[in-house]
Parts: structure tokens; sequence; C-alpha cells
């Protein structure tokens, strides 16, 4: 059964402001919430109405051509990473070895916005820094999406400050891991549902998020987000207005040794009393270290003589492994 719980809500302006003591305490409190769930709200983030209404409202126009509009700016091949992926390509649950049907959704995504100068390496270019296969149409959507996108490089490093704080360490200890990161951004639709889902088939299957943080900005209002609570309860995320759901992917479960907790969920499908339910919008910036950083457990985080639980993966390659996991 599904329940609500309170759920954490973080003002970032006020912790960039705050000095010493009080930086602290607000980073023992975010430790606090990444050891139980590692999902917030984060409010006062400086990021202008202007650039997340221009996105939204340029990835809904997109999501509303004719489905052939769209094909066009297709992924060219399976395991591609942008472009437009129509529905039933992808089962997140895959990624966690859950065989399901295929998600109820279809997503246009986008990589970095320029390439590192000298990269070389033949599979990040062919892969986290592969051409985006921009739609022709709505007009408007190219210079959106990188405003946006943009946008979420700076806050997730302004996040990534706070989480250095919050374990710890120099408030700059991350920089240097994700001074060229490889993040993706995805606009996400969930269409309405004519035809019942097949059995175990959701909107977005469970999972983890593969990377250091995830920025969501679900549809305002919507439902259909839950997480796994420490209790073991699916437990719905509530709408929080103007506000971004942060949540911490594996890699910073990694480099805690699982002192925080990339904690699964899934986005459900809308309630028989709702029919085939309304559709449903989201934007998600999965934020990814450089693609050479190499990731190890911080000794902090063993005792003497423990081993870690992982061994040190380098951030590139671990992700194209994720994300070929979960597409046909
Ligand atoms: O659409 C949402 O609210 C969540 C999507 C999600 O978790 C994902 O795509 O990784
Ligand atoms: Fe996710």
């Amino acid at each position: 059964m599904a329940r609500t719980a309170a759920f954490p809500v973080f003002d970032l302006g006020r912790f960039e402001k705050a000095g010493g003591a009080e930086r602290e305490a607000l980073g023992a409190e975010v430790d606090g919430i990444c050891r139980s769930t590692g999902f917030l709200a984060i409010t006062n983030h400086g990021v202008p109405r202007a650039v997340i209404d221009g996105v939204w409202d340029q990835a809904k126009a997109f999501f509303d051509l004719p489905y052939e509009e769209k094909y066009a700016a297709r992924a060219p091949y399976a395991g591609y990473p942008y472009g437009y992926l129509g529905p039933k390509l992808e089962a997140l649950a895959k990624s966690k070895g859950v065989d399901t049907p295929p998600d109820l959704k279809e997503s246009f995504n986008g990589g970095p916005l320029s390439v590192p100068a000298g990269l070389d390496d033949k599979d990040a270019l062919a892969f986290c820094y592969a051409e985006t296969i921009w739609p022709a149409a709505p007009a408007g959507f190219r210079a959106a999406w990188t405003a946006y996108y943009s946008a979420m490089e700076d806050l997730a490093q302004r996040i990534m400050r706070v989480f250095a704080v919050a374990i710890g360490l120099p408030e700059h200890y991350f920089d240097s891991f994700i001074d060229h990161p490889i993040s993706a951004l995805r606009a996400l639709n969930y269409p309405e549902q004519a035809v019942p889902p097949e059995p175990g088939q959701l909107r977005a299957g469970a999972h983890t998020d593969y990377g250091t943080l995830t920025i969501l900005l679900p549809q305002e209002g919507s439902k259909g987000l839950e997480i796994l609570s420490p209790d073991g309860e699916w437990t719905p995320v509530p709408p929080v207005p103007g506000a971004f759901v942060i949540n911490i992917g594996d890699l910073m479960g990694l480099w805690t040794n699982d002192r925080w907790v990339s904690t699964l969920h899934r986005v459900v499908n809308p309630g028989a009393d709702e029919g085939g339910g309304e559709r449903r919008q989201s934007l998600a910036f999965f934020h990814q270290p450089n693609w050479d950083a190499e990731i190890t457990v911080l000794p902090q985080f063993l005792a003497a003589g423990e081993r870690p639980k992982y061994e040190p993966v380098r951030s590139g390659p671990y992700l194209m492994g994720k994300f070929r996991s979960t597409t046909k």
C-alpha cells in the first residue's frame, strides 16, 4: 500500500548564504536525507521561471506532434543515447535485472552542449558526445532546450557542493570530477492509456538512477512518482510547487560505500478510477561526472581494514553499460 510521508524540502539559497555552523547544520540535514532516501525538493534554486516554462512548453509542443514528425528525430539505432525515443523502446527495470514489458512513455534526449577540446576517446565520442538529433519543429525547441540544459549543469554543480559539505569534505571537492560532465537531459511524456497496461507494465519501471544526482521536474500537481522508502513501502512523492525534486544516483552510493542510498523509484500508471488517466510530462536531468572520472569509495567511509563494497568505476564506460542494458 502506498502512503504519503512528509517530504524534505531544502532551501539552496539559504545554504549558499549561510556561514560556518549554519552551513554545517544544513549539510548534516542533507546527510540525514541521503542516508534515508536521497530524495528531496530544492527550493530557492535561482533557475528563472522563463527558462523552465520555455523548455516545458517546447517539449509539450514536440510531444503533441504527429508520431511521424517525432520519429524523424529518432535515435538512429538501438543504444544511441540521444534524439526521440518512441514508445515501448525502454524498460528501466531491466537495469536492475528485472524483465518487464516496456515502459509506457516516450522521451526526447540530449547530451552535453559541446565536446571538450582534445577529447579523442572513441567510445566517448561515439556515445555521450554523439550528436543530439534535433527535431525540425517546434521552432524554438533547441534554444529553449540548451538554455535549460545550461541552467541544470550549473544547478547540479551547486548541489554537488552541498553534497561535499554534507559528507564533511571541502566544498569544492567534487569540482574536478564534474568540470566536463557528461550529463543528459530527458523530456518525458507518459501518454494517456487508452489500452490497459500489461501485467508488470508501468510508466517507468522500478530503477535507480546511474549518476551522481538527478534533477527532476514532474508536471505541476501530477501524481505517479513513487519511491521505495526505508521501511519497504512504495511512497508517493508529493508535488512541491516551484521546486525541483532531486535524487541521488548510484555513484553517490559508490562514493559513500552505501552510507547514502540510491533509492528505487518508479512512475505508476493512473489508478483504475482514472480510466486511461491523464497524460503526464516531466523533465529529468541526469548529472554524470566527466567521462574519465574515476569514482572510488572515499576512505572516510571505510573502517580500518574494511574492504570497499565496490570496485572503482570510470564514469563514461559505466554509464554506457547501464544505458545499453535498458534499450532494445
Ligand atoms: O518522470 C518522472 O517523474 C521520473 C522519471 C525517472 O525516474 C527517470 O526517468 O529516471
Ligand atoms: Fe529515475
